[in-house]
């Protein structure tokens, strides 16, 4: 996966507004809601940990990286149901892009 390919999802989260519940997970969980849709981000947040828990000592990691792609495309549709476009995410983590943690975290605490 590319950038490009969380670009590519925001675009089918976008054109999946207009379609029908019954013809797309994407629609449905729209139909549904925005408290079902974080509902799913947390869940998918906590399978995420379990499995990155199991990862550790299994040293498998074919688990976590299935939860964390099921963790990133809800988050996805979590900002589109808000109307907040993905590029501004990705704007803001390249606007921190080379800036160190530390650093950032001194700069906000300073203002
Ligand atoms: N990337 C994804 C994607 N990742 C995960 N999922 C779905 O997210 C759900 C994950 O929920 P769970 O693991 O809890 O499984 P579940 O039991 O099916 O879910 P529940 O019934 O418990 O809500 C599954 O149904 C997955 O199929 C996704 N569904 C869609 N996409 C992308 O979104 C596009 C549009 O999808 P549709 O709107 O369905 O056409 C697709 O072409 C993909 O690019």
């Amino acid at each position: 996966m590319t950038a490009h390919t969380l670009e590519r999802i925001a675009e089918v989260l976008e054109a999946r507004k207009n379609a029908a519940p019954e013809s797309s997970y994407v629609a449905s969980l729209y139909h549904k809601g925005l408290n079902k849709i974080l509902e799913k981000v947390g869940e998918e947040a906590v399978e995420t940990i379990l499995a990155a828990k199991d990862a550790q000592y299994s040293q498998d990691m074919t688990e976590v990286i299935y939860e964390t792609a099921d963790l990133w495309f809800h988050s996805m549709l979590m900002l589109s149901a808000l109307n907040i476009p993905a590029q501004q995410v990705f704007d803001e983590l390249e606007r921190r892009f080379g800036l160190s943690g530390h650093a950032e975290k001194a700069a906000r605490t300073e203002s």
